[in-house]
């Protein structure tokens, strides 16, 4: 079979798109998204997006790591939006479906505003912060981030007793200035270093607000793969609460083309 695709990018986090909204069947098995997303003998890329129609919103979209298994993606969900607006389905602002529930989203130009959903709690590991902001994120602070070793870094966390059976996202950041900050992720599911992760830079933004005890959130973050601004507000009334969350940054459409599969 002739699968057609697009392929997309976010500050460097990368995506295979299949516009499934003519084919509510469509699924890949597990093999094929790796196959697929092998960077040598495949097209390449950290992940596979599903477009499908969604009755009362405007599209689904269905997210696959590179080994094929299922999260939400904060970059993906961001090029997602800017696939599905350039398929039309929807004119400036998009309500649709993941796999953590209801998105809202808006594109201007290349610049695509995700909205997060509600971060309610959060754990300490010795000085290490564990939130979910979609996906679960490990994020420690680190004098700098040109010392680390990343992939070193983040396989002893990911497959430590502790998290190996669901597995973790790691993040090193480092405070470059107030409300400029510069992290590295190793992400489960690639099983690699990735150069920017949207999930990842929005739990660095909210762990900042929490050591600093800062309320009113706008975080500049460097990744590998260029800058994203993640924006949020903390609870007064419940200070481990965080709310009106987004992820904003660049989402740029790299190439189409057609493979057999
Ligand atoms: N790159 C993503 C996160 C993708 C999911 C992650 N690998 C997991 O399995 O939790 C992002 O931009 O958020």
């Amino acid at each position: 079979m002739t699968l057609s695709f697009t392929k997309y990018q976010g500050t460097g986090n990368d995506f295979i798109m299949v516009d499934c909204t003519q084919n509510s069947e469509f699924q890949l098995a597990k093999e094929q998204i790796s196959a697929l997303c092998d960077r040598r003998f495949g097209i390449g890329a950290d992940g596979v997006i599903l477009i499908f129609k969604h009755e009362k919103l405007d599209f689904i979209m269905d997210y696959y790591n590179s080994d094929g298994s299922k999260s939400f993606c904060g970059n993906g969900a961001r090029c997602a939006v800017h696939f599905a607006h350039s398929l039309k389905l929807f004119n400036d602002t998009a309500q649709f479906e993941a796999i953590d529930g209801l998105h809202l989203a808006a594109v201007n130009q290349d610049i695509v505003s995700l909205k997060m959903n509600k971060v309610d709690h959060f754990e300490k590991d010795d000085t290490a912060f564990i939130l979910d902001t979609g996906s679960p994120h490990y994020v420690k602070f680190v004098a700098d981030v040109d010392h680390e070793n990343i992939v070193e870094y983040g396989q002893n966390i990911r497959y430590s007793n502790k998290y190996k059976k669901e597995g973790i996202n790691v993040n090193l950041v480092e405070v470059l200035e107030d409300n400029h900050l510069e992290m590295l992720t190793y992400e489960r599911g690639v099983e690699d270093e990735t150069f920017s992760c949207g999930t990842g830079a929005t739990a660095v933004a909210l762990a900042y607000a929490l050591v600093l005890d800062y309320y009113d959130i706008d975080v500049r973050i460097q990744v590998k793969g260029g800058e994203l601004n993640v924006k949020a507000e903390r609870m007064e009334d419940a200070p481990t609460t965080f709310d009106s969350i987004f992820l904003i940054g660049p989402a740029e459409k790299v190439f189409v083309g057609q493979i057999e599969i």
